[in-house]
Parts: C-alpha cells; structure tokens; sequence
C-alpha cells in the first residue's frame, strides 16, 4: 500500500460461486440487446444506477474536471449503487438472477472490507472501530458495485478501454479474469497487473491517501487493449467487478496524524470530492471529435466473452 497502493488479497473466504455467480451476470447482462441495456437507469450519464453505454465515460477526465477532453473510453458499464438497487423504478425489469446475485456479492464485499478495516486500523494504530463512525452510522456509505464490459474493438486511434485514473473514495476490491490492467509505479512506469486464480486486486482511491495523510497511495492505474491472438489489430473483450467503498457523504475526511506529523492534505467530504471527481466524466454532444467517436467493434474478429 505504501508503495504501490495496491495489493492481491487471497483467502479472503468469498465462495467461488459468489463470484462466479457475479461473472455470469455481468456475461448476461452485456450480452443483451443495446436497446434493452438502455431500458435500465441514465444510460447517457455516468453516476447514477443502471447502465452506462459505451461512449459516455471518460475516467480520464477526472484527473483535471475534464479540461483535458480525453477520449471515451471503450466501456459499458452496469452499477448498482446500492444493496437493494433493484427494489427502484429505474431498475425495474432486471432479471431476479441478477438481482439476487449482486445482493450475495454485496455482502461478501462488505466482509472483505470490515477485513481491509481491520487492517488499517492495526497499521495505523486506530481503533479497532474507528471506521464504524465514518460508514455505518448514517447507514448511507458510498458502496457500489459497478459491472464493467470493455467490448472488442479495433485498435486504429490509440484509445484505451479505461484510462489512467486513480479512484475517488477509500478501497476498491477488484476482480477481472483477463489481463489489461496496469499499476502506474512511482516513477512514472506502467506494469501490468496479471490476473491471479481466486484472488481481488485491491487498491487504495484518493480518501485513503488523504486519510492517511499521504502514507498509503491512491494508485494511478488504467486498462490496456490486449490483442486477440486472431488478430493482432483487435482487442480482445474483457469483463471486470469493481466494489468501491467510501464514507458517507456528509463525512469529513481530514489526515489522520500521530504525534509530529504535519497535515499533508486539507480535509474534505467525502460527498463532495466524489461529484467533483465524477462529474467531469460524462462525455457529452459538444465535447470535442475524440470524445464521441469510438473505433467500431469488429464482429468478426470479436472474441467471445468468456470466464
Ligand atoms: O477493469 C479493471 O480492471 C479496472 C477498472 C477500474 O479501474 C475502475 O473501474 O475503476
Ligand atoms: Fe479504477
């Protein structure tokens, strides 16, 4: 975490089933038609519940609130923003399977994260309920389990499937069978973060950093196109679970110090750092050529979606 800002955690006790449950979902889902994938949530904004369609994202964006009009990214994306999303309107419709799946995974990720509590507060001498007053009270923490699909595309203009960002609240317990991810090191390198049987990648976001004043690290990391072995001109497609965790909203986030530390960061909410890093990355119709124009997905040389 000092170094890098993420970590592979094993025996974590998430039953395969859970996860693989998760996986089919995610197959499922994608693999509706775009007419029905639109039928859930705010397809045209990033944020909110439901679903995102490809062209609309541009994570890049929030590394300066989109002054540099960076490219879409080549993603579509599914999130439940909370543990009973199903139970509203907007996602009303969504098969039960689903539905059911996401609850199950929800609460292990939670599991994972009272571990990942546990730990900060014994490596920062907290404690041991200190996190309690920050998520639990108010009961309304920033959880959200977000599905994410990068399609096959063709690889002519140098976009990438997710671009170089870091995340925006505390932990984010990852999961993703294929290869593409990359860690940005403290010196500017990429390297890539190869999936491992059975394991999370976790990563510290922005408020972990600030929280800890600067100790452990917000991870600069992005996804990379792999080219299929059919055809070294086509990325292959790629499926990805993101659980990111965060504070409630009205939580003031300030440096946790120990005696003769300096505050390296002003305290922020939580709530207010999320809608100022997320609000820059909706691509919208005036946005600069880049930002709307994606390479076309290439079905004959799409690879299949496989867990
Ligand atoms: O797809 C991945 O492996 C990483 C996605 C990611 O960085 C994110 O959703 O914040
Ligand atoms: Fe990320």
């Amino acid at each position: 975490m000092r170094e890098d800002g993420m970590v592979c955690v094993t025996g974590h006790g998430v039953p395969s089933a859970t996860i693989e449950g998760m996986e089919a979902s995610a197959t499922d889902f994608f693999g509706l038609p775009e007419a029905t994938k639109r039928g859930f949530g705010t397809p045209d904004v990033y944020g909110p519940e439901g679903y995102t369609a490809r062209g609309v994202e541009s994570v890049a964006r929030s590394n300066d609130q989109g002054k540099s009009k960076e490219a879409a990214d080549v993603v579509e994306s599914f999130t439940f923003a909370s543990r009973t999303s199903c139970d509203r309107p907007a996602l009303a419709g969504l098969d039960p399977l689903v539905c059911a799946r996401a609850q199950t995974y929800w609460d292990e990720m939670i599991r994972v994260l009272d571990a990942l509590h546990g730990i900060t507060t014994l490596s920062f001498n907290l404690s041991r309920y200190f996190f309690e007053q920050f998520y639990r009270r108010a009961n309304d923490a920033s959880f959200v389990v977000r599905l994410a699909h990068y399609p096959a595309y063709n690889l002519t203009n140098g976009v990438l499937p997710y671009g170089r960002h870091t995340d925006y609240l505390t932990f984010t317990i990852l999961r993703a069978t294929q290869p593409g991810l990359q860690l940005e090191k403290r010196d500017g390198s990429f390297v890539d973060v190869l999936p491992v049987p059975d394991a999370f990648v976790v990563n510290a976001g922005d408020l972990t950093e600030l929280w800890t004043n600067g100790v452990w690290r917000s991870a600069p990391h992005r996804v990379v196109p792999v080219p299929t072995d059919a055809n070294p001109n086509v990325s292959a497609e790629r499926c990805a679970i993101a659980f990111f965790t965060g504070p409630s909203e009205a939580a003031v986030i300030t440096p946790i110090l120990h005696p003769g530390d300096e505050p390296k960061f002003d305290g922020v909410a939580a709530g207010d750092w999320l809608r100022i890093k997320i609000g820059a990355t909706t691509v919208v119709d005036d946005d600069t050529p880049d930002g709307g124009v994606l390479p076309v997905c290439d079905d004959d040389n799409a690879q299949r979606l496989s867990y």
